[in-house]
């Protein structure tokens, strides 16, 4: 059990965790749309509250290195977790260099599954080095050992980026793969690019948002139906001619053809690798493969296959079965503690970034701790630089509302705009994003005030905080020749805040700034503000009280 804190008894009132998804802090105002945003009750808070900054990227939250941006996955996790673990990223990147992935049962049966049928494994996944839900460099080692063993075919069903790296870099990845695989297929080994499409348009969708993009996905990697064209080279360069000023990841789906004939089907008794660590956008399209009673599209046919996913998505569903790497054995985390304390807990967000507070939250885990309830505000399935206010306003409305129950004494919520938003490019738009959720925000501590309780206001790495391109030297907004910005869709290196919001004690509480302090300091400042010392494997609490 959590053992009590000597030095405070704890809140009386409720403690709220606001998550403002993608929103850091700049190291330039220069195409923050946050800086850019009227924000009248995020200022009053940093200029009257207590706030730091949280580290959310690299090593912090379990990343490869200080290179990679944090992502809502690790962010979450840590948050979550109160402690880092070696991320998906990582893992795989492990896995590959001292060889355990080839030696592991599931790549056998990869390898043995395809040999035993026609000879093929397909590889389905994010095709970039964005090393949020995949990495090429994964791919491209899968491939050259498919070839060491002896697998006559391999096809690659290629998922365009421009979220997680430059919005239209897709030829960047996709000339030099084709280029390798040609290089490659030689001595009866035959590798080819066999389908893809925007990620944002096929089969990436996450928590039941928008199941027509895994509709859409299955028609084109498994059925080989659309669009034709005779390599991905010239199916990006078509599609972009054909569809002017749309970005990678909004691109429509093709299909690579011979004479007419897609190369890539796929069929009974062929391999399938999917090849993202990260499991939100992963688990649609891993169902469609696994279930025998399948109903969300009609698959119109359903091969029979040796299916693997590169990590193992959800652990209570067990989905799937068959994975190249174990993910992270998350444990003891906070969700789990709180609930064993006898705390009830409410998580609520918008569809888009729902699992974020519950699965993620809780260590990728789909089953709720009990004393929680989870509520889900349905997300719109719009453009959201159309829509930039998203469900702020209704996902204040059901914290103001559980708060005013008196049910709960720890609540969390998601605010999904500065990401969704921030991830379109759209500087305007994201600018409103901010706003929207700034609006929000004004209501929600109203209600916590009322309540007598305390907010921690965070984010779990940036994105509207930067909506230009940085030069990779000079670390400053890059311009193009006529001096214009280039859109940025990505998130960021930059920290984010931590802000106490205190309606309990009269101002006795504040927060350490520390060298090395990030998410993962939230689970334990937490318990502390409930009264509780922190769980022994949790990383240290950053409150202070007076
Ligand atoms: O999946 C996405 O939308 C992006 O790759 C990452 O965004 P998220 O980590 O904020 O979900
Ligand atoms: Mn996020
Ligand atoms: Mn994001």
């Amino acid at each position: 059990m959590l053992q009590k804190l000597s030095s405070f008894p704890g809140v009386t009132g409720p403690v709220v965790v606001i998550v403002m998804d993608g929103y850091g802090l700049p190291k330039s105002d220069v195409g923050s749309a946050i800086a850019a945003a009227q924000k009248p009750n995020l200022d009053r808070l940093f200029a009257s509250c207590p706030n730091i900054r949280l580290r959310a990227h690299g090593t912090a939250v379990g990343m490869p290195s200080d290179d990679d941006m944090g992502n809502s996955e690790v962010g979450h996790n840590a948050i979550g977790a109160g402690q880092v673990y070696s991320q998906g990223a990582a893992l795989v990147a492990d896995a590959i260099a001292d060889g355990a992935i080839w030696a592991g049962e599931a790549w056998q049966q990869i390898v043995a599954g395809a040999k035993a049928g026609r000879g093929v494994i397909h590889f389905i996944g994010l095709f970039s080095d964005g090393n949020v839900h995949s990495h090429i460099d994964h791919l491209k080692a899968m491939v050259l050992r498919a070839k060491a063993e002896g697998v006559a075919c391999v096809r690659i069903h290629a998922l365009l980026d421009g979220r997680d790296v430059p919005e239209t870099s897709a030829l960047d990845y996709v000339v030099p793969f084709e280029a390798f695989l040609a290089e490659q297929s030689t001595a009866g080994f035959d590798a080819r690019i066999a389908s893809g499409g925007g990620r944002q348009y096929i089969t990436m969708d996450r928590y039941d948002a928008n199941w027509a993009m895994v509709d859409r996905g299955w028609k084109t990697h498994v059925l080989g139906q659309g669009p034709q064209f005779a390599n991905a080279t010239a199916a990006v360069n078509g599609l972009r001619e054909q569809n002017p000023g749309t970005i990678d990841q909004d691109l429509p789906a093709f299909v690579i053809a011979d004479d007419g004939q897609p190369i890539g089907t796929i069929e009974d008794g062929d391999s399938v690798v999917f090849f993202n660590f990260r499991g939100d956008r992963a688990i649609e399209i891993t169902r469609a493969f696994v279930e025998a009673d399948f109903d969300r599209f009609d698959r119109v046919r359903h091969p029979q296959v040796t299916f693997a996913g590169m990590l193992q998505y959800d652990g209570d569903l067990q989905l799937p079965k068959r994975f190249l790497v174990a993910p992270p054995a998350i444990r003891d985390t906070s969700g789990e503690w709180f609930s064993k304390m006898g705390l009830a807990q409410f998580a609520c967000s918008e569809t888009q970034k729902f699992g974020h507070v519950t699965y993620f939250w809780n260590g990728n885990r789909s089953g709720k701790f009990a004393g929680e309830t989870w509520q889900e505000v349905p997300s719109d399935v719009v453009p959201f630089e159309q829509r930039p206010w998203m469900k702020a306003a209704e996902i204040a409305d059901a914290m103001i509302a559980a708060i005013q129950s008196g049910s709960y004494k720890l609540l969390r919520c998601n605010f999904a705009n500065g990401d969704m938003v921030g991830h379109t490019g759209n500087f305007r738009a994201a600018t409103m994003a901010v706003e929207a959720v700034d609006l929000a925000l004004g209501r929600l501590l109203q209600a916590v005030e009322a309540a007598g309780g305390v907010a921690l206001i965070t984010a779990d790495h940036g994105n509207a905080d930067e909506m230009f391109e940085l030069d990779k030297k000079t670390r400053q907004p890059a311009q193009n020749p006529d001096g214009s910005f280039k859109a940025k869709t990505a998130h960021t290196l930059n920290p984010v805040p931590l802000i106490l919001f205190d309606a309990a004690t009269g101002g006795r509480l504040g927060l350490q700034q520390t060298e090395t302090c990030g998410l993962s300091n939230i689970a334990a400042t937490v318990a502390n503000l409930v009264g509780y010392q922190k769980h022994p494997v949790w990383d240290e609490s950053v409150l202070t009280v007076a």
